[in-house]
């Protein structure tokens, strides 16, 4: 079994500690021999256990880092930006949760499930950086890709309903702290926080992150652009509306989409629970048997790796079109999880050690 050094970047942020929690579990492909933790100057010093061994948090320094054998950035892109070409420049594999280098033409954008197949140590060599996408879109890809491997897909309509921890630590501060104040206090005024740009408690906004020139946000930018770039469907028609609500983990996403091949609900339903890592809850679900019943929340679905489906029916807004719905924990497949997962895949398929190698 390969021994690692692996090194968490942004290791006290919602997704580091995410990442910290999963590599206490064993994996097929690799072993941490080693972990070490990064942040910023305010967290140096503080320890955590690790397997019963102390890991203390190392302010994020360049040369400290050389000595991982893997990294894995849960920080601001930025900070991707200033360190991933220096470690990459070295022959050190960084599996990046930022957006930074998503939509980088050399660089994969990678959900293993969906295109783990096209990675080798050929293609990452000169460069070994490898992105993980964003939160709505890891399990947006695999239902699509499920879907249009049986029926081809010909477009896609999405409107997420995301958790405050997508915006991170201060994401999850902001909605306890206005719920409290509004239980203590008696108030609800709709005011700005740091973090949104109104109030979030008791309440939905169409707004995550900063809106664009067409009018799109960012998120919803970024969904569509990495679900054409995974798909490799360079022109998919995807339209995506992305909501934040008042929910701590967690995100929602209600799907309608179109194919080219004729589709039953009992088809679909098929097709998606024979794909690795997506389970179908729905009315013939049953709580003695499943874990769930009718459908999944994002409650349910919080500390969960799999991702789930419901409510999947047909719909006469298109010719062959299929709604749904689907739920994941964002900070597990749909941001932690799966970078361990890359990292796993590229040590079972020979890639750590051939970069180790180099
Ligand atoms: N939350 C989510 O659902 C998802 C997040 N992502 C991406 O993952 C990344 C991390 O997000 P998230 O965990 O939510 O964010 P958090 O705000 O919860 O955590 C941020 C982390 O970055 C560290 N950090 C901040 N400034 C610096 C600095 N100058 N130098 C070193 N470390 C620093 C923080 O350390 P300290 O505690 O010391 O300040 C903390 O560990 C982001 O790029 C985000 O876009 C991607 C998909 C989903
Ligand atoms: N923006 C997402 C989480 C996130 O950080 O995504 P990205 O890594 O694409 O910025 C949310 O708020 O739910």
């Amino acid at each position: 079994m390969l021994e690692l050094t692996i090194g968490i970047v942004g290791a006290t942020g919602v997704v580091g500690q995410t990442a910290f929690d999963i590599l206490a579990d064993d994996f097929s492909g690799f072993k941490v021999k080693k972990l070490k933790m990064y942040a910023s100057r305010s967290s140096a010093g503080k320890v955590f256990n690790f397997r019963n061994t102390k890991v203390t948090i190392e302010e994020i320094q360049l040369d400290s880092m050389l000595e991982c054998d893997a990294l894995l950035f849960a920080t601001d892109a930025a900070i991707s930006q200033e360190y991933i070409p220096k470690l990459a420049e070295k022959g050190i594999l960084c599996i990046d949760k930022s957006s930074a280098f998503r939509v980088h033409p050399d660089v994969p954008l990678v959900v293993p499930e969906v295109n783990g197949h096209t990675l080798s140590y050929e293609k990452i060599a000169k460069f070994p950086v490898i992105a993980s996408p964003n939160c709505c879109t890891i399990p947006l890809v695999m239902v699509l890709k499920a879907l249009d491997n049986e029926f081809s897909l010909k477009r896609a309509i999405v409107s997420t309903y995301q958790s405050v921890s997508g915006a991170g630590k201060p994401g999850v501060e902001t909605l306890t702290e206005e719920t409290q104040n509004f239980f203590v206090n008696q108030d609800l005024t709709c005011g700005k926080s740091d973090v949104f740009p109104k109030s979030i408690a008791f309440n939905v906004m169409p707004y995550v992150a900063g809106i664009l020139e067409n009018g799109d946000t960012d998120e919803e930018a970024k969904i569509i652009a990495e679900t054409r770039k995974i798909l490799e469907k360079v022109n998919l028609p995807l339209a995506a509306t992305s909501v934040r609500v008042p929910t701590f983990v967690g995100h929602g996403e209600s799907v309608t989409l179109e194919f080219k091949n004729k589709v039953t609900a009992k088809h679909v339903k098929e097709i998606l629970a024979k794909f690795a890592g997506l389970r179908v809850i729905d009315e013939s679900s049953k709580l003695e048997e499943d874990d769930f019943e009718l459908f999944v929340t994002p409650r349910e679905a919080h500390g969960k790796d799999e991702v789930y489906v419901s409510r999947i029916r047909t719909t006469d807004v298109f010719e062959n079109g299929i709604s749904l719905w689907i739920v994941s924990d964002n900070l597990r497949k749909g941001a932690a999880l799966n970078a361990i997962q890359v990292i796993n895949h590229c040590a079972l398929n020979g890639t750590i050690i051939s970069l180790k190698r180099k």
